[in-house]
C-alpha cells in the first residue's frame, strides 16, 4: 500500500451527524450542502462566513442533487422529492418520483448525476435488522417531463461510491457492506445513459470499506475507507495512488469544493456510543493538491 499521508485534515464543523453523507458543492453560493440520513436533515455550510444552517424533513434523507433550474432533489424513503428550504428550518417536500421498494424498511442511499444530468441512486434495506441483497441501482430521468426510475442493477447490499469519469464514459459503483466491499467500473454511454461491461475495479481497499466517492480532474477516483479513517485515491487503471487520513474511523463520502475546487470535503458517521469529545460525525476538509470537477445538476 502507498504511504498514508500525515493527516492534514481540517475540522470544518462538528454537527455530530449520525450518518453524514452526500456532500455537494454549490459553486453559485460557495456553500457545501450535505445530509444526515437517519435524522432526515439537510445541512448547509457557507464558506464565506462559516454560517451553518440545517433543515429537517419527516423522512430519512439519503442523498441530494442540485436541480438545473435551482433548488434541490432529495432521495428519501418512498421516493425522490423536490426540496424547498423553508424558514424555521423546515424542509418542504414535493413528491417527484415515487418508488415501490421490494421490502418494507428500504430507503434510498448514495446518489449522483451523470455528466448529462441524469440522476443515479441506489436503494438498500435499512430496518435495523440484518442486511439483505435487495438493493437496486436506479436511473432517474424525465423524458417528456414525466419522471421515471429505471432499474439497472439488483441484488446489492449497500450501493455506494457512485461517480463518473471526467469524460462521462465510466461509471463507478461500490457496495460498502462488509460481505461485499467491492468497487466496480462500467463503460457508460453518455448519449443514452446506459452502463455496460461491468468489471471489478477495486477488489479490496487497503483500509476500510468502500463508501462514498468523488472523481478529480485527472480522472482519479477518491473513495472513503469507512472504519479505517482513510480516503484512498485510485488512478483510472485501478492503481492505488495514495491514502489520506482523517481523525475519525468512519469517513462516509467526499466532494470537491471551494473557490478553486481544490478542497476535498469529507462527511462522517457518528457511531452509537461515541464519546462527547469524539469528532465522529464532523465535516472535514483536506487539501489533496488536485482539483475536482464541478458536478452537474439534475437536468432531466
Ligand atoms: O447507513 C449507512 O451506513 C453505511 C455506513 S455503516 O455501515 O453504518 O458504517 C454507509 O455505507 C451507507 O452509505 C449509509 O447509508
Amino acid at each position: 500500500m502507498s504511504a498514508v499521508s500525515a493527516s492534514p485534515a481540517e475540522l470544518v464543523l462538528h454537527p455530530r451527524n449520525l450518518t453524514g453523507e452526500s456532500p455537494v458543492w454549490h459553486a453559485g453560493e460557495q456553500a457545501l450542502y450535505w445530509v444526515d440520513i437517519p435524522a432526515g436533515t439537510l445541512h448547509r455550510w457557507r464558506a464565506g462566513d462559516g454560517q451553518h444552517t440545517s433543515w429537517r424533513a419527516d423522512q430519512r434523507l439519503a442523498c441530494i442533487a442540485r436541480q438545473a433550474g435551482g433548488g434541490w432533489l432529495g432521495a428519501m424513503e418512498d421516493g425522490v422529492y423536490r426540496l424547498s428550504l423553508q424558514a424555521g428550518q423546515r424542509l418542504e417536500m414535493t413528491p417527484y418520483a415515487g418508488v415501490s421498494h421490494a421490502h418494507p424498511g428500504m430507503r434510498f442511499n448514495d446518489g449522483r448525476c451523470d455528466r448529462q444530468g441524469r440522476f443515479w441512486v441506489g436503494s438498500m434495506l435499512d430496518n435495523g435488522g440484518p442486511a439483505a441483497p435487495v438493493g437496486v441501482l436506479y436511473r432517474l430521468t424525465a423524458p417528456d417531463g414525466a419522471p421515471r426510475l429505471d432499474v439497472f442493477e439488483q441484488g446489492m447490499l449497500t450501493p455506494n461510491g457512485l461517480a463518473f469519469s471526467p469524460d462521462g464514459r465510466t461509471l463507478y459503483l461500490s457496495d460498502s457492506h462488509p460481505d461485499q466491499q467491492r468497487v466496480w467500473a462500467f463503460d457508460y454511454d453518455p448519449d443514452d445513459g446506459t452502463p455496460s461491461g461491468r468489471r471489478l475495479f477495486i477488489e479490496k481497499l487497503p483500509g476500510g470499506r468502500p463508501d462514498g466517492a468523488a472523481v478529480d480532474v485527472e480522472g482519479c477516483y477518491w473513495i472513503c475507507g469507512n472504519d479505517a479513517g482513510l480516503i484512498h485515491r485510485y488512478t483510472p487503471d485501478g492503481r492505488l495512488d495514495r491514502s489520506l487520513s482523517v481523525p475519525v474511523a468512519k469517513p462516509s463520502m467526499c466532494a470537491f469544493g471551494g473557490p478553486d475546487l481544490d478542497t476535498l470535503f469529507v462527511t462522517s458517521i457518528r457511531p452509537a456510543g461515541a464519546g462527547p469529545l469524539a469528532l465522529d460525525g464532523a465535516l472535514f476538509a483536506l487539501r489533496p493538491g488536485v482539483q475536482g470537477i464541478e458536478e452537474p445538476a439534475y437536468a432531466p
